[in-house]
């Protein structure tokens, strides 16, 4: 049996932060892996799809300048751009469980299961350790419905060695809209089938309506109020079969219907470690309920805040305070920015116009179409818009919406403004480089 400081399960983008901040600071780590070293973020997630969007940006960018000094919109070559894509993910695993080693982060490669509260097995290893973190993020949730067998998911369309002709998607959140982008601008005809109406919950709705009208003036085919019941295979492809005799025809069904966290291999109940279908509960120390030195970081836990890189890389950082006992206060997340990095892009951070509507005593809306400043009229966007929540008694910017090709650069603009609380005043005493979008700032208050 080996004994450590600290053991972390899951090496991702949580864990990998945790294994680093308590390594640095003195204390035995070992971390363990089941699949690839780096996890999601880096290896099927954020990183690859920035990487495919790369050229869907570039088309757009072109697209918007027919006739006003680019002629003829490029096509993307699949098979190119996915051979880029491999250039930087192929290296993310060996890359990742080197750097774990310099650093002597004792890597296992298995699947991690509580053996009590204090003892972890991985295949016929035996570990203990004094503080245990638990960083084992989600999965892909899939439909239980005939022909679910059929069903591929974002990492497999992020693999895509061809684009098929016809993709479908099921579900209209995250994945949905950024992975129907992409195979729409890669020249596939794409529908996204959503069972209501109601795109992308948690973002500005007015908003959402007008990236779906946007996405539709490119040619996405938004399918509402269909209850996916089956997938179909044919001689040719499938048939995605729903409710009111609904059929599609398509070559791809890519199931977008949220995350589940992976916690059945765990054996949570030998340490007493309480979950429910969000993932593992915790308290405001990110502290198991039942056991203070085990905690839980990162997408695996079930929590309100966005289940995003960011965070879980601010829980690791957190979690190693806590065992480093540098820090006894619980978690304060600073103002999170989210964002679809559809085209356009969508993003949101703070107070809602939608909630600042409730209270008008309290905020004032700036409702902004910016599709003739300056910064957006020179690429020549068919529409940017803005919401911009102000609180009253004090004149800061408390929330933003943002719509446009620029909004994952300007919401990080935003998410700085908010959180260190800066006035209009401060931000007159800043000189920025112009004309650049954040030379804009100044105007939106
Ligand atoms: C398609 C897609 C696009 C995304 N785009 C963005 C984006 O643009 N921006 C953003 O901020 N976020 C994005 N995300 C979310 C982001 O990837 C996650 O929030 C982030 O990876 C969470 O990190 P984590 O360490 O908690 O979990 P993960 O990255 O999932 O890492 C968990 C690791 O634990 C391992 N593991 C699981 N069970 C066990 C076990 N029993 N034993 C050992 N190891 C185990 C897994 O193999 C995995 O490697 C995206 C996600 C997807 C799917
Ligand atoms: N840009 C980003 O930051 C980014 C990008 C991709 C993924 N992510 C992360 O991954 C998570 C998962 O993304 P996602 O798009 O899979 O989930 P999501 O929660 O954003 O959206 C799920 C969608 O599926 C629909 N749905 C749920 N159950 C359904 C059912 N039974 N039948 C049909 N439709 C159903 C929902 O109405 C919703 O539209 C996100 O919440 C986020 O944490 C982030």
């Amino acid at each position: 049996m080996t004994k450590f400081d600290v053991i972390i399960i899951g090496g991702g983008p949580a864990g990998l932060a945790a294994a680093y901040g308590l390594k640095a600071a003195g204390k035995s780590v070992a971390i363990i892996e089941n699949d690839l070293w780096g996890g999601t973020c880096p290896n099927r997630g954020c990183d690859p799809k920035k990487i495919l969007l790369a050229a869907v940006e570039a088309k757009a960018a072109s697209q918007h300048l027919q006739k006003y000094g680019i002629q003829n919109v490029p096509t993307i070559n699949w098979p190119e751009l996915m051979a880029s894509k491999h250039d930087y993910t192929d290296g993310i695993n060996d890359s990742t469980l080197a750097g774990l080693k310099d650093e002597q982060v004792i890597t296992f490669h298995g699947t991690a299961h509580f053996i009590d509260d204090q003892t972890l097995q991985v295949a016929e290893t035996i570990l203990t350790a004094t503080d245990i973190i638990i960083a084992t993020g989600q999965r892909p949730n899939l439909l239980a419905i005939p022909g679910e067998q059929y069903l591929l998911t974002s990492t497999d369309f992020l693999d895509f060695a061809e684009m098929p002709q016809r993709v479908a998607f099921i579900g209209g959140g995250y994945v949905a809209f950024e992975l129907a982008a992409i195979a729409n601008a890669a020249g596939a005809e794409v529908h996204l089938i959503q069972h209501n109406q109601h795109f992308l919950k948690a973002f500005d709705q007015d908003l959402v309506q007008e990236l779906v009208e946007q996405l539709k003036q490119q040619g996405i085919q938004f399918d509402t109020d269909i209850e996916t019941k089956a997938i179909r295979k044919t001689t040719t492809g499938f048939v995605v079969e729903g409710n009111s005799g609904y059929q599609l025809d398509t070559d791809a069904v890519i199931c977008a219907t949220g995350r589940i966290p992976n916690i059945e291999d765990l054996a949570l109940a030998a340490a007493h470690i309480e979950a429910d279908r969000h993932g593992i509960k915790v308290n405001d120390h990110l502290q198991t309920l039942h056991n203070s030195h085990i905690y839980a970081i990162g997408d695996v836990v079930s929590r309100t805040q966005p289940k995003l890189t960011p965070v879980a890389g601010f829980e690791g950082r957190y979690v190693v305070q806590q065992i480093l006992k540098t820090d006894k206060a619980p978690i304060n997340y600073p103002v999170i920015p989210t964002l679809v990095y559809a085209t356009p892009k969508l993003a949101q951070i703070g107070v809602s116009a939608q909630v600042a509507a409730q209270d008008t005593d309290k905020y004032q809306v700036h409702d902004l179409d910016l599709t003739h400043w300056f910064t957006y009229q020179r690429i020549r966007e068919p529409h940017a818009h803005a919401k911009i929540v102000i609180e009253q008694a004090t004149g800061l910017i408390v929330g933003v919406s943002f719509l446009s090709e620029l909004a994952d650069e300007m919401i990080n603009y935003f998410a700085n403004l908010i959180n260190q609380q800066i006035t209009a005043e401060q931000l007159a005493q800043q000189i920025f480089a112009y004309p650049t979008p954040a030379s804009d700032l100044g105007y939106f208050y």
